[in-house]
């Protein structure tokens, strides 16, 4: 799915309602009753106490039909109207109409010098106070409401943003941002909603399809795209019967150390577990063992140092190279990576201490062939690229660090983004339960293995960063969060696949 900018939304908004023949008002009976119907789907008339906080333009606005359709189905509502400004939307206006006519219970007027109402730990309350008209940091009184709201711990739903969160730069230091619950956001994700330092205000997430225009929709340029079973099956290539392991990738994985074979291990059973035909290592002595009596189905060649990699096998012909993990970065081994990248034109896989000796040499960056797929963790990257003043900053200096030496950056977090040049991709598959020793040597494999089968590089790196979330998802269901194991989702890689192409019954 795209994510789309602010401005490309509300412009989205106007040119539907020129092409349906529809009122701006007609837009926002339709989108806010769809929040309506969410909410009565899960509630199903409770009597919890309901309080709708309405800012006064056109987020407000829906707070207000919100209210409409809940009091007409008897909930017990209270409307307070967060006066931050004299002035009225026209759709606030006609809306603060039709509900003077299903109530006597008036909405209560909010400003500077008010006091804030109770709110309960078990009252419900619903902030449409701002949505993506938001042009300022939020901060005074208005800031102070936000915080009661967010101290008061009662469950807090919001309308299209939480209120004080930008859809395109961080809030601020000072300034108050609703810490929602749940939000119900129309038609489209917007990119702050899976930023490392923003993601955890809008929380449990849900996209409703408001109906805008999707051939108009269609011909907007994504600011990023969002990842999800979907767009994951589309990349996914199916195996023709007529086949044999040629022709599924003959893959070389360099890594480990004396004390860390065990990483090596990691990478190559994901790399066999995601298809490739061939799988060899390249490790220092030590662990020729190790990985022979571990991985029966892999072939092993050693490096004439016992404890650390000290060269590359130029013999070897394999049609991708994966190097990094468990490696050290001691000069022997930075020679290896040389070595590699000197003699080695097609895209390779970098990972873990391979990226911390890019980052202390920097000219090696010039060897890296074009499209090859580096798969820093926040730390590796700041190393790489250098500071960032916040998530969005970091997001432009990927990119031109992915232009300038035209590699693949995948950025390893809880929303892992994958960057080519201009274009990013943010995936939506995984658990914390992933966040555990040997889960990005995982990842490498699974990457690894999906370019030696043929896959463009970037679909590569987004096709495996989502079935490496989505496999541990299927392990953090079977085993809990805290008992995953990176190797567990090395072998829950098959039934990812499987579940690319299986129906959920929620969403049927
Ligand atoms: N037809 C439409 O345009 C639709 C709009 N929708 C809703 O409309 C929202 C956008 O509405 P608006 O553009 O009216 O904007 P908002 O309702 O988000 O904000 C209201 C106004 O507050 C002012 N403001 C911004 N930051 C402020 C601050 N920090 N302190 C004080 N005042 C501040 C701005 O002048 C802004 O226009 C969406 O998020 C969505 O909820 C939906 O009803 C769908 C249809
Ligand atoms: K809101």
């Amino acid at each position: 799915m795209k994510i789309l900018t602010a401005e490309q939304l509300s412009e989205a908004d106007k040119e539907t309602m020129k092409i349906q023949d529809i009122t701006s008002e007609e837009l926002m009976e339709r989108a806010a009753t769809l929040v309506f119907k969410e909410i009565h789907k899960r509630l199903n008339g409770a009597p919890i106490p309901i309080k709708i906080f309405c800012g006064i333009g056109n987020n407000g606005g829906d707070g207000l039909v919100i209210a409409r359709h809940l009091i007409q189905h008897d909930y017990q509502v209270k409307v307070y109207v967060v006066n931050y400004s004299d002035k009225r939307s026209d759709d606030f206006l006609a809306n603060y109409e039709k509900l003077k006519e299903v109530t006597n219970n008036w909405p209560e007027l909010i400003k500077e010098d008010t006091r804030f109402p109770e709110i309960g730990t078990g009252d419900f309350v619903i902030d449409a106070i701002f949505g993506i008209g938001l042009n300022r940091p939020v901060k005074g009184w208005t800031g102070d409401l936000v915080e009661h709201i967010n101290d008061s711990g009662a469950f807090t739903l919001a309308i299209d943003m939480p209120s004080g969160l930008f859809t395109d730069q961080v809030p601020g230091e000072e300034a108050a941002v609703i810490e929602a619950d749940y939000t119900l956001s129309f038609q489209n994700p917007k990119l702050v909603f899976y930023l490392p330092q923003t993601m955890d205000y809008s929380g449990e997430l849900q996209i409703l399809d408001i109906g805008l225009d999707k051939e108009l929709l269609k011909s907007l340029d994504a600011q990023a795209f969002l990842i999800d079973k979907e767009e994951a099956a589309g990349m996914y290539h199916h195996r023709r019967s007529n086949t044999h392991k040629g022709d599924y990738g003959n893959v070389l994985i360099m890594g480990g150390s004396f004390g860390k074979i065990g990483s090596v291990l990691l990478t190559a059973t994901a790399a066999l577990r995601s298809g490739s035909g061939l799988c060899s290592l390249y490790i220092p002595g030590c662990g020729y063992n190790i990985v022979q009596t571990g991985l029966p189905e892999a072939m092993v060649l050693t490096d004439e140092d016992d404890k650390m990699l000290s060269a590359y096998p130029n013999n070897f012909d394999a049609n991708v190279v994966c190097f990094g993990m468990g490696v050290g970065t001691e000069e022997k081994t930075k020679n290896a990576l040389k070595e590699l990248l000197e003699n080695f034109s097609d895209p390779v896989v970098i990972d873990a201490d391979g990226l911390n000796i890019l980052s202390k040499d920097k000219e090696l960056l010039d060897l890296l062939p074009e499209n090859s797929i580096l798969t820093p963790h926040p730390g590796e990257l700041k190393r790489l690229i250098g500071e960032w003043e916040d998530d969005f900053e970091k997001l432009e200096m990927a990119k031109d660090f992915s232009e300038k030496y035209k590699v693949i950056l995948v950025i390893k977090g809880a929303h892992t983004f994958t960057i080519n040049g201009k274009s990013m991709y943010v995936n939506n598959s995984g658990n914390p339960g992933m966040s555990t020793a040997g889960s990005g040597d995982v990842l490498s494999g699974v990457i690894t293995s999906f370019l030696g089968q043929g896959y463009e590089p970037v679909e590569a790196a987004v096709l495996g960063v989502f079935l490496h979330g989505l496999s541990g998802d299927i392990a953090a269901s079977e085993f809990g969060l805290e008992s995953l194991l990176a190797g567990d989702i090395a072998k829950n890689i098959g039934r990812a696949v499987k579940k690319l192409f299986e129906r959920d019954a929620v969403e049927e």
